[in-house]
């Protein structure tokens, strides 16, 4: 372990694992503040130039969106010979996951939560960052019950119009454009929104599969369905705002700050024009 991280931080007990490293509890020796430290291990990434350019990324493009009240801070990097720490804010309380495991939520809550997650989706897009791997995994609280966006092991620069590449992400939350190898824009993360906001409201994921193959088979299929019988009291407001960010045309799927403005997030999740 880094000499200077051990200097600056007393290191608690594992609080996570990863593909590729290990999180720890930590304490300041300064402010005695408590922090996470996401350890990565470089040489398990030894074999795969991929993950090795997304290791070096990481703390680059996390400091950049790092300063949104929705977005997990990234405090401070120590590298040593085989390790890369993270110091991270810690938001060890729950995840949305956990949240998700409950059952579903009241439409309200629900609009409550998406407009986190979508704030800091949009504040990632304005600094030209897609996060790539938006799931509830990685939607976090606080002790304050805050939501906040982490883990920017998958995500990529654009800008520019230029548009990325490669298959990232995660079966169910993963947007077709991605799925069939397509050059892809940072709407990628608008689709993995909407996924989130179709569990939250009907308890099932809308594309759904066996296995990670059928799962890819449906997202590409795109079929959008609200069944009735998860469907009866959800309010056409809140399936318009899914028709949109579920949209496998993505010149017509909204935008992170379109869907902060879609009459269902403004109207905080009340909105029940039937
Ligand atoms: N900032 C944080 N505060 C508290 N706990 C955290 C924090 N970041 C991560 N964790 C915990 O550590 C676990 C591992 O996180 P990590 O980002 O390393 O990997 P992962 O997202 O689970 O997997 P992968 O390596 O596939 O991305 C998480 O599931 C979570 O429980």
């Amino acid at each position: 372990m880094s000499e200077e991280l051990k200097r600056n931080y007393e290191i608690c007990e594992e609080i996570g694992r990863g593909r590729f490293g290990v999180v720890y509890r930590c304490i300041s020796s300064v402010s005695a503040h408590t922090f996470a430290c996401k350890s990565i291990d470089k040489r398990l990434l030894a074999n795969d130039a991929i993950d090795r350019q997304c290791l070096t990324k990481e703390p680059k493009i996390h400091q950049i969106v790092s300063g949104s009240p929705n977005i997990v801070e990234l405090h401070q990097v120590f590298e040593d010979t085989d390790h890369l720490h993270l110091v991270l804010e810690f938001c060890g309380y729950q995840t949305l996951y956990e949240r998700m495991l409950a059952g579903t939520f009241p439409e309200k809550e629900a609009a409550a939560v998406l407009e986190k997650l979508v704030r800091a989706v949009a504040h990632c897009h304005l600094r030209g960052v897609a996060h790539r791997d938006i799931k509830p995994d990685n939607v976090f609280f606080d002790d304050q019950n805050s939501l906040k966006l982490g883990d920017f092991g998958s995500a990529e620069w654009f800008g520019n119009g230029e548009m990325m590449s490669g298959l990232v992400g995660t079966p169910y939350y993963v947007a077709p454009e991605v799925v069939d190898g397509s050059d892809y824009t940072e709407k990628v993360d608008v689709w993995s929104c909407g996924v989130i906001l179709y569990i939250m409201l009907a308890g099932i994921p809308p594309f759904y599969g066996e296995s990670a193959t059928e799962i890819f088979q449906a997202v590409l299929r795109g079929n959008l369905r609200f069944p009735t019988r998860l469907f009866h009291s959800v309010s056409p407001g809140a399936k318009d705002l899914l028709r949109k960010m579920l949209c496998k045309d993505v010149s017509r799927r909204l935008s992170a700050e379109q869907v902060l403005r879609h009459p269902w997030m403004m109207s905080g999740g009340d909105l029940r024009d039937d």
